[in-house]
């Protein structure tokens, strides 16, 4: 029995209840980092201006955006670093952000600071670790991978979107713990049960292709 099928047999196909682990350890909540309501532009969603955001450096792009490295000035005046992504082509950030806010760290996700305007971009909480597949002990990255997932499902949204690029691994922490990014794909999970089993198999496919692809590259 892999790991995968350790987790899927204690956990069960519909996942356990998964306790909201807290997000990266931070002082800075999102609310407290609002800066302003644009209430006609993103309904209740926080949103940050421009002038509170320094480039530190472009961090990569990706095939819906480009995401960089800023320092944020918070309402207090403290600093703090976070993760810009300006999507292509005019699409909206909202989408994202909207997950990322209601999600509030659920699955390691970034914190959103909130939403900018001209150009439209997602601030972000910006999170320490590397990625998936650069990360000495595998089965503990599994292991806080699985638990990522069943936080995220459990706060109500499926990903769709999970692949190694997409899982930033803290292995500052004991055991290590695993941060789902990249939501922009994420869908809330159906009411009913067939439905919900559906989208959360997609995510369960997708960590176990995971675990295959590295077991075998061994
Ligand atoms: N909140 C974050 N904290 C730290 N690094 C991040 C954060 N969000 C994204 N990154 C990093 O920024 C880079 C670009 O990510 P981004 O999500 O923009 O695109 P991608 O994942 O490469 O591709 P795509 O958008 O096509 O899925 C990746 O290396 C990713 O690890």
């Amino acid at each position: 029995m892999d790991l995968f099928q350790v987790y899927y047999k204690v956990y069960g196909k519909d996942g356990g209840q998964g306790t909201k682990r807290k997000a990266s350890p931070t002082k800075f909540s999102p609310k407290k980092a609002k800066v302003s309501d644009d209430v006609e532009t993103y309904p209740s969603l926080p949103t940050v201006t421009w002038d509170r955001l320094q480039l530190i450096k472009e961090i990569g792009a990706g095939e819906y955006g480009t995401t960089s490295l800023y320092n944020l000035t918070l309402e207090n005046g403290d600093i703090t670093e976070v993760a810009v992504k300006v999507l292509h082509d005019d699409t909206p950030v909202t989408c994202e952000a909207r997950v990322l806010y209601e999600l509030a760290g659920a699955g390691g996700a970034p914190l959103l600071y909130g939403v900018t305007s001209d150009p439209p971009a997602i601030v972000m909480e910006f999170i320490h670790g590397v990625p998936l597949f650069a990360v000495d002990q595998l089965e503990e990255a599994y292991e806080a991978t699985v638990d990522a997932v069943y936080e995220f499902h459990a706060a109500g949204f499926c990903h769709l979107d999970i692949h190694p690029g997409n899982i930033i691994v803290d292995t500052s922490t004991s055991p290590y713990t695993a941060h789902l990014i990249d939501v922009g794909g994420s869908k809330k999970i159906p009411a009913d049960t067939t439905g919900a089993n559906d989208v959360k198999e997609i995510d369960w496919t997708s960590v176990s292709i995971i675990y295959d692809d590295f077991n075998s590259s061994d």
